[in-house]
């Protein structure tokens, strides 16, 4: 393992035991994600996407290989906060305000009151959130509330971002400003991020790597680098170079699937 290497999965195998029997949702999965990587994947209903990231949050237990994160266990990475988590759906609770949402985890890790006053501030400018913080959930649009979870995975200093989906139920337009925001965003903290998505053009326009994985059971099909420079504007997704990644996520997609 090289000094900057975040994430490091060696032969990664996970079977569920099912009462319809066992579920091979993950197989002989390796993968090296550096520092400051944006890394997608992406890969049909069942892949495995969303277990590859519990086992990188020791939400999961894999069967069989080893995983590390910055170079322990996924155990006590989630016990040195290494990680924020974002899921598809905000996950806010309703009957705490804005602010109060983004400051659960620091009440909870027993950051002083002062310091988590300055960290909402922080994290809510960050997401461009700032004037909303004595809001509720419910006052705020689906995008807004997006942008409110990702500042509480923020708060705490997290070097990785595990990001499950999280602008999937979204409308488009406000997926790409979503998009454009959160590059802006990596672009400013330089954290490293897995992020899931079902999306082609999602993936090729945020990441540096993309992994396509493919189900029955969940592998890895192939990882593709993305060369695009840093700066991405949307319409970044008219060019040729941003089209050939794209046809080449395409095709590993065809090749994995099958259309029983
Ligand atoms: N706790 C569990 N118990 C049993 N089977 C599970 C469990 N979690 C996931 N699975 C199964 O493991 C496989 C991989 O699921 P996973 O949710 O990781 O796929 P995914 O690629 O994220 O899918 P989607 O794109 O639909 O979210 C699926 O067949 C799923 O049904």
């Amino acid at each position: 393992m090289t000094s900057d290497t975040v994430i490091k999965a060696e032969n990664l195998d996970l079977t569920f035991q099912t009462n319809d029997g066992p579920v091979h949702a993950l197989k002989d999965v390796s993968l090296d994600i550096k520092k400051g990587d944006f890394v997608s994947f992406i890969g049909p209903s069942g892949c495995g996407k969303t277990t590859f990231l519990r086992c990188m949050a020791d939400l999961e237990q894999p069967t069989g290989g080893k995983i590390t994160v910055n170079g322990v266990t996924p155990h006590e990475a989630r016990q040195s906060r290494a990680y924020g988590y974002v899921f598809q759906h905000a996950g806010l609770y309703p009957w705490r305000t804005i602010g109060r949402n983004v400051r659960l985890p620091l009440e909870i890790m027993g950051y002083p009151k002062a310091e988590q006053d300055e960290r909402i501030k922080r994290v809510l400018e960050l997401v461009d959130l700032e004037g909303f913080e004595k809001k509720f959930p419910w006052q705020l649009s689906g995008g807004m509330q997006q942008r409110a979870s990702i500042a509480r995975a923020l708060a705490f200093d997290a070097d990785i971002l595990l990001m499950d989906e999280p602008f999937g139920a979204l409308d488009e337009i406000v997926r790409d400003h979503l998009n454009e925001q959160l590059l802006k965003l990596w672009a400013k903290t330089q954290k490293t991020i897995c992020f899931v998505t079902h999306s082609i053009p999602e993936a090729v326009y945020l990441s540096t790597k993309i992994v396509v994985m493919s189900p029955r059971p969940g592998r890895i099909s192939d990882v593709i680098d993305c060369p695009l420079p840093a700066e991405r504007p949307l319409d970044i997704r008219d060019t040729q170079e941003f089209l050939d990644v794209a046809h080449r996520v395409r095709e590993g997609l065809r090749a994995g699937h099958s259309y029983d």
